[in-house]
């Protein structure tokens, strides 16, 4: 049917059975909003074969549909079920009671990992990644540069176990990666699973598969030495709560073996690449402007000095550091469309009315770049994160409401860290010849900065 239902969102024409497939890129839908939004306004109505999806833009009705009731759903394709035994499971792209149960306990988690116990976690990895740097040398930054990250976050969720299986780490980096960059998040085979076998990447099944069976095999050892007066990582939490179910509530299954898995796997998935190349994005913009460098080194010296690790509490005296990030998440967020939701119901909204199973996103790249809400966009200028006036609009690029990301204060602290360590220890500039890299991202599940080259000098001690 290519007749918009009555009160659709306006946007391109629809053709017999593919909709608006035809203009949809599959990966980086991102580059085509602005020309969509100055035609068809904030609300945009696409079609995928025969599933609607609509685009909401405007920093106001972005807040709005992501708080709304009736949107707080997601996709249940094979496509996507694939991912946790073609059951509805995970925090991601879980749903119902189930979802609520162990979002909440994930994020009761979360609030017990300590500062101190993330400090320690990052203090490592960060000595391990310095050691691999070399000082003046030339080095490559991509993913594999990055592994900082996924082993934090393997070392919070696994403990210190993570630690032992670093090479399986490193491949689970390295699968994610390649699937997160092949990723089609506007991909045809997301709403219609019957075309996967034309357009789903070898990678992410891969990715998928090689990831639980590594957390099926760390599962099934922690649960030979579980100690349930000794709990130390994410495992040993929710094997209590299992065993807590078990003894309770022997009828309902929240906290099945395969749930785990799945969590596990969300987990690593959204945190490792988005927290990676975030930071991957921090080092191409202060590199390519070395007034915001000084300021970074000349807050990090005056505040901590070279000679002790910067701390969480120093956290309130630097906020150029947090300027910093700030800046980067704005000038290029790591997820530009945000993931998908779905209306659980018809819906009228923002003037229009919406079918029951329209895919929503969110056009958070295009507000945080919109010219009218920052004075002129294109520029690195953490300075305006540091004038509460300059900010008018509420940020929304780890999402709102009920289906926000849980990992916000974690991503935030650890690239906080992040930032200062290196900063307090490195200066970077870009070799001859490559001093202006490409800041377009690689569109995908999670937008990266294309690979590029930087110099990185160790400051000398004062
Ligand atoms: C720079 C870092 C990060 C960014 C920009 C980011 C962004 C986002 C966004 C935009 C969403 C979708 C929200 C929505 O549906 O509207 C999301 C969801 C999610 N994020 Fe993050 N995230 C980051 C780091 C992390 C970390 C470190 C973790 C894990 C500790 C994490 C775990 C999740 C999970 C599990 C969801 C799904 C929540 C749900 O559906 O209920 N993310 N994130």
């Amino acid at each position: 049917n290519c007749r918009r239902p009555k009160n659709f969102p306006p946007g391109p024409l629809n053709l017999p059975l593919i909709g608006s497939w035809y203009d949809i890129p599959a990966r980086g839908v991102e580059t085509k909003i602005p020309g969509w939004r100055k035609r068809y306004g904030n609300i945009i109505g696409l079609k995928i074969g025969f599933r609607y999806l609509v685009i909401v833009c405007g920093n106001e009705d972005i807040v709005a549909g992501l708080k709304h009731p009736n949107f707080q759903s997601r996709l249940h394709t094979s496509t996507l079920t694939d991912r946790s035994f073609r059951k509805v499971l995970g925090i991601f792209f879980g749903d119902g009671d189930q979802w609520s149960e162990v979002k909440r306990f994930t994020l009761r988690f979360l609030g017990q990992v300590s500062n101190n116990r993330l400090e320690v976690v990052m203090q490592e990895e960060m000595s391990d990644w310095f050691k691999a740097v070399t000082s003046g040398q030339v080095h490559e930054i991509n993913s594999k540069f990055l592994d900082f990250s996924i082993k934090s976050v393997i070392n919070v969720f696994i403990g210190k176990n993570g630690e032992s299986h670093y090479e399986e780490v490193d491949k689970i980096r390295e699968l994610t990666y390649r699937a997160f960059k092949n990723g089609r998040i506007t991909g045809i085979e997301i709403v219609h699973p019957q075309m996967k076998f034309f357009f789903s990447s070898e990678q992410k099944v891969a990715a998928v598969t090689y990831t639980q069976k590594f957390f099926r095999r760390v599962i099934a050892e922690r649960r030979k030495t579980f100690n349930p007066n000794n709990i130390v990582d994410f495992i040993d939490a929710f094997l209590l709560e299992q065993q807590k179910e078990k003894a309770e509530s022997p009828n309902s299954n929240y906290y099945s073996d395969e749930e785990l898995q799945s969590v596990l796997l969300d987990l690593v998935q959204a945190a490792s690449e988005s927290s990676a190349n975030t930071a991957g994005f921090v080092m191409m913009y202060v590199a390519m402007n070395p007034q915001v460098q000084d300021k970074l080194h000349q807050e990090l010296d005056r505040v901590v000095g070279r000679e002790r690790f910067p701390t969480l509490d120093d956290r309130p005296n630097l906020p150029y550091v947090d300027a910093v990030l700030s800046e980067t998440m704005r000038i290029n967020p790591v997820s530009g469309i945000g993931a998908g939701h779905i209306a659980t119901k018809d819906t009228d909204f923002a003037n229009y009315r919406l079918p029951q199973g329209t895919l929503l996103f969110f056009g958070h790249q295009d507000t945080l770049n919109d010219p009218t809400i920052f004075n002129e966009p294109k520029q690195f200028r953490p300075e305006r994160f540091l004038k509460k006036e300059e900010i008018k609009i509420k940020m929304t690029n780890f999402g709102l409401g009920k289906r926000a990301c849980i990992g916000e204060i974690l991503a935030k602290n650890s690239l906080y860290l992040f930032i200062a360590y290196l900063f307090q220890k490195y200066s970077l500039s870009f070799p001859k010849g490559y001093e202006h890299p490409d800041t377009t991202p690689e569109y995908g599940f999670i937008n990266s900065p294309k690979p590029y080259k930087l110099i990185l000098t160790e400051r000398p001690l004062k």
